[in-house]
């Protein structure tokens, strides 16, 4: 069988595809991934995912390859990974009070072919206050997470309500993740 490779240098990623008991090598892709204006937030992660697996499987192309790329999307608006503490902090007051949507794009690279699926969950923020958002910023949680929370950390006590794939929003969509190894011998 072929050896899998996770594309990612997300611990998240890592963690959710090992609880699987998925042997896998992890090998994060180098470039900048983009998001190009005017795409939905679906569109957005599928071709982000696809970019992750296509320049790690141009690397190891005898290995099987998963990417993925998780983003949040509210009102029209696509949030990605804060620049600062500051956008941190201004994508809190977005998200405080309303619903959003998180999207995970995954992309499976194999013999030169491309599987690409998406999957996502609505999730509910509590009303947030300013002391609220100073306090979970300082954590320092939001710096490397889309939307700027963790909802496996802290960041649960933000959350009202979840509807839909809770690891999607962890940022790997484990049950889907599964039955696409499984269906490929890997588990
Ligand atoms: C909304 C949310 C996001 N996240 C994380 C998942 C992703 O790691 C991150 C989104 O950034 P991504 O760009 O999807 O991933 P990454 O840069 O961390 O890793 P790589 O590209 O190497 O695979 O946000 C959580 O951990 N919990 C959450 O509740």
């Amino acid at each position: 069988m072929k050896h899998l490779i996770l594309a990612s240098k997300s611990p998240r990623r890592k963690e959710l595809l090992t609880q699987l008991g998925v042997a896998h090598k992890a090998v994060p892709a180098e470039k900048e991934e983009r998001i190009e204006a005017g795409m939905s937030p679906e569109e957005a992660v599928r071709t982000l995912a696809q970019q992750k697996a296509e320049e790690v499987a141009a690397r190891f192309p005898d290995a099987l390859v998963l990417g993925a790329d998780t983003v949040v999307a509210i009102n029209g608006t696509i949030l990605g990974k804060p620049r600062d503490r500051a956008e941190a902090a201004s994508m809190l007051r977005t998200l405080s009070g309303h619903t959003h949507t998180v999207y995970t794009g995954v992309a499976i690279a194999e013999n030169g072919q491309m599987d690409v699926f998406v999957s996502g969950a609505a999730v509910t923020f509590y009303q947030l206050d300013e002391a609220d958002i100073s306090w979970y910023t300082a954590t320092g949680e939001p710096d490397d997470k889309a939307g700027a929370y963790g909802i496996q950390g802290l960041g649960a006590v933000l959350v009202e309500k979840i509807e839909g794939d809770y690891s999607a929003v962890v940022g790997l969509p484990a049950a889907k993740v599964f039955r696409a190894l499984k269906k490929r011998g890997y588990v």
